[in-house]
C-alpha cells in the first residue's frame, strides 16, 4: 500500500501552437489503500496525471511524493494497467507473466512457478497457461494484463480505463473481480475513467476534473458498502450527484471561457 501526495501540480507541454497547460495547480492526497477514480472529459489530463504519479513525466511545477519520497528521486513500486492489454502475442500467458517477473534481472526469480500459478488463480485463468493471446478472449487478455501487474506485487495500481474497450457485461465481471481482489489486499488504486457508473461502482472517492486547463471541480466520497449493486437506489443516488457535479463543472467552464474571450 502507498499514499500519494500531489502538491500544486501544474503540467505544461510545448507544442507547435505554444505552451499548452494541461493541469493547472492540482493538490490532492490519496490515502494508503484507498480506491480513487479520476473522472473527467477527454483530454483533461487524466492519463497525464497517472504518468506524473508514476514518475514517467516531469511536473512543470509542484511535487508528487509516494510514501513521502519524491517520484523523481525514486520511482514508486507501481503496476500500470492500460485499456489495451499490450501483451506479447508470440508468448503464452505463462511466458508473458514470466517475462514480467524477470524484467529486472533477466533471470528466473525464486518461486517463479508458484507466483505465476497464484496470480493466474487470482485472476481466474488457471488452465490457460499455455494459451497464446489470439486463443483467449479480450476480457481474458485484460485479466492477463492485470495479472502481469499483480505478479510483481505493486503497492500502487495505476489503471487507465482498463475496461474501456470491453462489452458492458465483461466489464462488469472484471470490475467485480477487481473489487473482490482489492477488498482482500487493499492496494492503493488510482483508476482513470470517463464512465460515471463505473466510477460510482468502484471508488472510495471520485475526483471530477474540469476540461483543461484542468483543476479539480469536485471531490465526492462514496460511503457505500461493497460489493455495490448496479441499479440499486443507493448507487443511483450517488450517480445522480456525480452527474450533477460533472454538469456543473462543464457549465462553469463554458461560462469562464466565454468571459475570457
Ligand atoms: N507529450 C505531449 N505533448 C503535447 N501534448 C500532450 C502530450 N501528452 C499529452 N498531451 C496533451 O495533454 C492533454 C491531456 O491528455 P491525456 O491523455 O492525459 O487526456 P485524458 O484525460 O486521459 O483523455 P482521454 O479520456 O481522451 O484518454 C491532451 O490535450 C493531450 O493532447
Amino acid at each position: 500500500m502507498s499514499n500519494i501526495e500531489i502538491r500544486n501540480l501544474t503540467k505544461k507541454f510545448d507544442t507547435n501552437e505554444g505552451p499548452l497547460t494541461v493541469i493547472d495547480d492540482i493538490t490532492l492526497n490519496v490515502d494508503d489503500g484507498e480506491f480513487v477514480c479520476l473522472l473527467g472529459p477527454s483530454g483533461s489530463g487524466k492519463s497525464v496525471t497517472l504518468n506524473c504519479i508514476a514518475g514517467l513525466l516531469d511536473a512543470t511545477e509542484g511535487e508528487i511524493a509516494v510514501d513521502g519520497v519524491c517520484v523523481h528521486q525514486k520511482q514508486p513500486n507501481y503496476g500500470y494497467i492500460f485499456q489495451q492489454p499490450r501483451l506479447m502475442p508470440w508468448r503464452t500467458v505463462e511466458e508473458n507473466l514470466q517475462f514480467a517477473l524477470r524484467a529486472e534481472t533477466g533471470r528466473p526469480v525464486p518461486n517463479e512457478k508458484k507466483r505465476i500459478a497464484d496470480v493466474l488463480e487470482l485472476m481466474n485463468l488457471t488452465g490457460y497457461e499455455k494459451f497464446y493471446m489470439h486463443q483467449i478472449s479480450g476480457g481474458m487478455q485484460n485479466r492477463v494484463s492485470i495479472a502481469r501487474s499483480y505478479i510483481r506485487n505493486p503497492d500502487l495500481l495505476l489503471m487507465d480505463e482498463p475496461f474501456g474497450a470491453l462489452d458492458e457485461m465483461t466489464a462488469r465481471k472484471l470490475r467485480s473481480e477487481l473489487v473482490s481482489t482489492w477488498m482482500r489486499d487493499r492496494r492503493t488504486v488510482v483508476f482513470v475513467t470517463h464512465d460515471i457508473i463505473e466510477a460510482c461502482y468502484l471508488a472510495d472517492r471520485i475526483l471530477v476534473y474540469t476540461p483543461k486547463p484542468t483543476r479539480i471541480a469536485s471531490v465526492i466520497s462514496i460511503d457505500l458498502p461493497r460489493p455495490r449493486i448496479y441499479g440499486s437506489e443507493a448507487l443511483h443516488e450517488v450517480e445522480t450527484r456525480v452527474l450533477a457535479a460533472c454538469e456543473q463543472s462543464l457549465s462553469q467552464f463554458t461560462a469562464e471561457s466565454a468571459q475570457a474571450n
